[in-house]
């Protein structure tokens, strides 16, 4: 039976990840890197694209899921009527070859088991060429153009129908080894792996860091599990953090809103700096920072809005056709045309996680506000453009509130960096531009007749990034205008409970078909909620969005409340992040944390008044 997008879990090493389905299948692996071509994209096709199933050869057996406390690596627990079996799956921190390890252990009785492994390099097209690994070395190694696997097995394989196969029996205590290795075709294969020495080093790894995680009162577990799941999304050799490991899982079933997320957007990736400091990881942030600030060097023009995970910045998109997509949601996209698209808010988003980060102790240099100055520079110039705004609709550019919103939350920031630290800068006139931007939104943006912010200058409707308002310290979350926003929000985009970005039958993005709620904003109508006094809708709302998480915890980018399925590119750093955020909003109560969430320290502020003050 085909998987929903529920039944997989994540396992990875922080240069790339796989998905694990719930029968033991992975069918989605990118190897070396998140960005690199599929051996594995089953997810994205048929079993023929490539996958790796391990499991019982009994049809349907009983699954339970989990990870060990604390880490990525993950027991699926197979009841069979022979007996019991337990699969453990995880990639070790890498130390030369990546490698995916799989290890079945006989937990009662005696159980059949079928392993079946297909590799189809470059998105499940290439058929590769496999040999037998030389005698005392049981396994194959399989080479297409550039790429090789290598198979090393502690049970007999034979070829079948293009496949790798091996049928085997598995006792009570008995336990058996499978590695798989990635490396360049031109090198020498890769040396077996130690099996043990890097569990053990993997495992100590993913506690010690999940250890640190600071408490979230009676959330802890749920923010500790989505931070383990946003560190898995890092790039650890530069700092970069994709938006979600996948491509083209569909927005809505059959549909084409399908979009590559193996990218690091500059907006998903301040958000989670901002929420790896709430959780304590201060040196994650510091190597987030550092990626931002090597990656947005050069020409202020030039910034994007996402680059790849080294800092690339073409990342053209192209359609796999050979694909026939998720539930058949076709096209599959690689690359993503928004990188050319301009979107005002990053510039809030930068100079307030930098600001943020500052607060918590990690200096900004001489060099890092050069830079910061430059782009405000730039901005200066550029604000008044109307963009494509965060929901990156494919139509055309409007004056997008929150934008604008994020324009001033950058000249915001920029002065209370001068005020706070003593950084130099043009104070007086950043300070008289964040008050004609401030102005200007309230005259533009905000609707009197319906008493709320609208989506955009001129327009009737809302969208869910109004929410963020509060949070950013653009008004008091008592004020009127606050508070009207939020009620037309929870009259418009509520869908069962949840809340969707924006109306796609009431306004047009370029795209066709509809979509599910999205979860991020699902947190951000909690911390609205929570920040305005509704502590009870707040929590009972939180409550049920951490009801929706899988068996192990994982979050996709939206959801359909009525059919109860996950939807969207999975796992999503925007969900993780909003979950954190929100727990760490409804756990903290005191004046220190809405100034850590808004990033305004204690200062005169004559726009965003009372709620800092
Ligand atoms: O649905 C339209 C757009 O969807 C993607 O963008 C969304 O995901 C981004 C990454 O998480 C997020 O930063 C953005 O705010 C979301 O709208 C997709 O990448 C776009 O190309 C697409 O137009």
């Amino acid at each position: 039976m085909a998987l929903r997008i529920e039944d997989y879990a994540l396992i990875g090493d922080t240069e790339t990840a796989a998905l694990v389905g719930r029968d033991g299948s992975v069918d989605w692996l990118c190897w070396p890197r998140f960005d690199s071509g599929a051996c594995f994209a089953a997810l994205l096709g048929s079993p023929d694209h490539g996958r790796w199933r391990i499991g019982p050869a009994a049809r349907e057996p009983q699954v339970r899921r989990a990870y060990r406390d604390g880490t990525i690596i993950l027991e699926t627990c197979f009841e069979t009527p022979e007996g019991a079996v337990m699969l453990v799956d995880w990639m070790p921190v890498r130390n030369g070859a990546p490698h995916l390890v799989r290890q079945v252990i006989g937990q009662r009785g005696r159980v059949p088991m079928r392993m079946e492994l297909t590799l189809r390099f470059d998105y499940g097209r290439d058929v590769p060429w496999v040999t037998q690994l030389p005698d005392g070395d049981e396994g194959i190694c399989a080479i297409a153009g550039p790429d090789m696997a290598v198979l090393r097995s502690p049970v007999p394989l034979r070829g079948e129908d293009m496949r790798t196969v091996a049928e085997f029996e598995v006792a009570e205590g008995q336990s058996l080894t499978f590695t798989l290795a990635y490396g360049p075709s031109h090198l020498p294969v890769p040396p077996p792996l130690d099996a043990e020495a890097a569990a053990a080093e993997t495992e100590a790894a993913w506690r010690d860091w999940a250890g640190k995680v600071e408490e979230a009162g009676p959330w802890t577990e749920a923010v500790r599990r989505s931070a383990v799941t946003l560190k898995a999304l890092t790039y650890r050799p530069t700092g970069g953090i994709v938006a979600a490991p996948t491509t083209s899982l569909p927005e809505w079933p059959g549909n084409e809103r399908n979009w590559d997320y193996r990218y690091c957007w500059l907006r998903d990736a301040t958000f989670t700096l901002l929420a790896l400091l709430r959780t304590g990881h201060v040196e994650d942030a510091r190597a987030w920072r550092d990626w931002l600030l090597r990656t947005t060097m050069g020409s202020p023009s030039q910034v994007q809005i996402m680059y790849g995970i080294a800092g690339e910045r073409r990342l053209s998109e192209w359609q796999v056709d050979w694909l026939p997509g998720f539930e058949g949601s076709k096209p599959v996209r690689v690359g993503n045309n928004a990188h050319r698209q301009l979107q005002l808010d990053i510039y809030g988003e930068l100079m307030d996680a930098l600001h943020q980060a500052h607060r918590r102790g990690l200096a900004i240099t001489p060099a890092a506000w050069d830079l910061q100055r430059s782009l405000m520079d730039h901005l200066e110039k550029v604000w008044e453009e109307p963009d494509e705004g965060l929901w990156e609709p494919r139509d055309r550019r409007r004056c997008f509130t929150h934008s604008k919103v994020m324009a001033w939350a950058a000249l915001d920031r920029a002065v209370r960096g001068i005020e706070a630290f003593g950084l130099e800068g043009p104070l007086d006139r950043w300070r008289a531009l964040r008050k004609t931007i401030h102005a200007e939104i309230c005259d533009k943006g905000y609707d009197a007749d319906r008493g709320s912010f609208v989506r955009s200058y001129g327009s009737r409707e809302v969208d869910a990034s109004l929410l963020l308002l509060p949070t950013i310290g653009f008004l008091p979350p008592e004020d009127p205008r606050i508070r009207g926003t939020i009620a037309a929000v929870e009259q418009d985009l509520l869908t069962d409970g949840l809340v969707r970005r924006y109306r796609t039958e009431h306004v047009s993005d370029g795209l066709s078909g509809r979509e599910g709620a999205f979860l991020a904003c699902s947190f951000w109508l909690v911390d609205a909620y929570a920040l305005t006094g509704r502590r009870a809708e707040a929590v009972a709302l939180y409550e049920r969005l951490l009801a929706l998480r899988n068996d192990v915890g994982l979050l996709s980018e939206e959801y359909d409340p009525r059919g109860g399925a996950m939807l969207g590119n999975f796992p999503q750093a925007f969900s993780h992040v909003a979950l954190v955020n929100a727990g760490y909003t409804l756990a903290d109560t005191g004046p220190e944390a809405r100034q850590l969430r808004t990033g305004t320290p204690a200062g005169p502020d004559p726009e965003a008044g009372r709620a800092h003050a």
